[in-house]
């Protein structure tokens, strides 16, 4: 029997909703729901003031709409922010520990002034590293790990030498896009980079639990980040990618400022309300003379693989256009794909998995464009051309 949309709805009755309506069926934040043959895809759109126990909401929605006969596969995006610091999701440990704090690091205090950007004979203030690209979004959940991991592995299969760093100390999700969790190798007074598929990667998540590095504050985050940067044996890189934490609080600037930041690609879903985020995310880096790279627009469209039907979910092109509004280049469009989500769960992102996929060409394009503007200096705005009429 097919599955319908109401038969989905049902079983959405029974799922707590997020803004306080009687179950997710009945609340606003629930998006069209798309069924295609036994696949349903649905989204959850919740504000920052509900992103607490939204994770537990998007995956009981999974499970619940799993349970309908004659599903096969569920997707339901969440796009939640997830403010830097909020509460986590483990209970914190009584007293949050620095992550390297045994190695030596040294902590600023409270407050402290942002230092100035370093400088040096290196391209990017890590010896070895020619470029480091800042992977960034205003909000949590829209995908940025995704799009770093992927990025990172497209440049690398177009020859370059690749670093990732993950600086997602509210959410390190580099571990499992790679199924790396063993500890990094210490020589001297520097860390190994693990190695996955051609890669360089440091995790924060590789040194502390999740749970603990939600609770750092600013400094905190700073110490770990400059470790990470200058205490890792990256060697000889083209270009190292971070992960940034979300959003656009003094971690962020602070970072932006710290590091000598070849250029920033914003990742952005088509919802208003990531956009308005992704705006907020390009001013934060301009701010600080961070060229920005380009916008990428995430879980942009949907392709039935059943039917082939081209569906676009939650609005669509809307990156584009905010990107042309601000003088941002559009670097494209990733699809909203199960695929992408499974080979990230399991721990081979699809670029690494299915190279020669629609999907990793989507990220190899991507890629393309963002390693030109980089090695050939395109602007990443154009300046305003000031005229005076007499
Ligand atoms: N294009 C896509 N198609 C399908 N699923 C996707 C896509 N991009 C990301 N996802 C899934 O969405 C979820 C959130 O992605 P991801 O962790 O990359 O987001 P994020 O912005 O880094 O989140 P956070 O800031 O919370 O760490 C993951 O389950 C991921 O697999």
């Amino acid at each position: 029997m097919a599955v319908t949309e109401d038969d989905i709805r049902r079983a959405l009755a029974a799922v707590p909703a997020p803004d306080g309506a009687p179950s997710l069926a009945a609340s606003s934040s629930l998006s069209k729901i798309a069924v295609m043959g036994s696949r349903v895809i649905f989204s959850i759109d919740v504000a920052p003031e509900q992103a607490a126990g939204a994770e537990t909401i998007r995956r009981a929605a999974e499970a619940a709409v799993k349970a309908v006969p004659g599903v096969s596969d569920v997707l339901v995006a969440l796009t939640a922010e997830r403010a830097p610091g909020s509460a986590p999701s483990t209970p914190p440990p009584a007293k949050p520990a620095s992550p390297m704090m045994a190695r030596g690091s040294r902590e600023a205090p409270q407050g402290a002034a942002p230092q100035a950007r370093p400088q040096g004979s290196s391209g990017a203030g890590v010896p070895g590293v020619k470029h480091i690209v800042a992977v960034a979004s205003g909000k949590g959940g829209v995908g940025k790990s995704t799009t770093a991991a992927n990025l990172a592995l497209s440049l690398q299969r177009q020859g370059l030498r690749v670093g990732l760093m993950d600086a997602d100390v509210y959410g390190p999700s580099v571990p499992t896009l790679f199924a790396l969790h063993s500890k990094p190798e210490v020589e001297g007074r520097m860390m190994k980079p693990l190695e996955a598929h051609g890669l360089k990667i440091m995790s924060i998540g590789f040194l502390v639990d999740a749970g603990t590095a939600m609770i750092w504050r600013g400094p905190m985050v700073m110490s770990a980040l400059t470790q990470m940067l200058n205490e890792v044996s990256w060697g000889e890189l083209d270009i190292l990618i971070v992960d940034m934490p979300p959003g656009t609080g003094d971690a962020q600037l602070t970072m932006a400022q710290r590091v000598k930041l070849s250029g920033a690609v914003i990742v952005s879903t088509p919802q208003d309300l990531a956009l308005a985020d992704a705006r907020r995310g390009v001013a934060m880096f301009r701010k600080v003379d961070v060229p920005i790279l380009g916008i990428v627009e995430n879980m942009s469209y949907y392709d039935c693989p059943n039917c082939g039907h081209h569906a676009h979910l939650f609005g669509h092109g809307g990156a584009k256009a905010e990107a042309q509004a601000m003088g941002a280049p559009f670097l494209g469009e990733i699809p909203l794909a199960l695929d992408i989500r499974s080979t990230s769960d399991a721990g081979a992102p699809i670029v690494a998995s299915a190279p020669d996929s629609s999907y990793a060409q989507a990220y190899g394009r991507i890629a393309e464009s963002l390693w030109k503007r980089l090695s050939t200096g395109a602007p990443g705005r154009t300046a305003p051309r000031i005229v005076i009429e007499r």
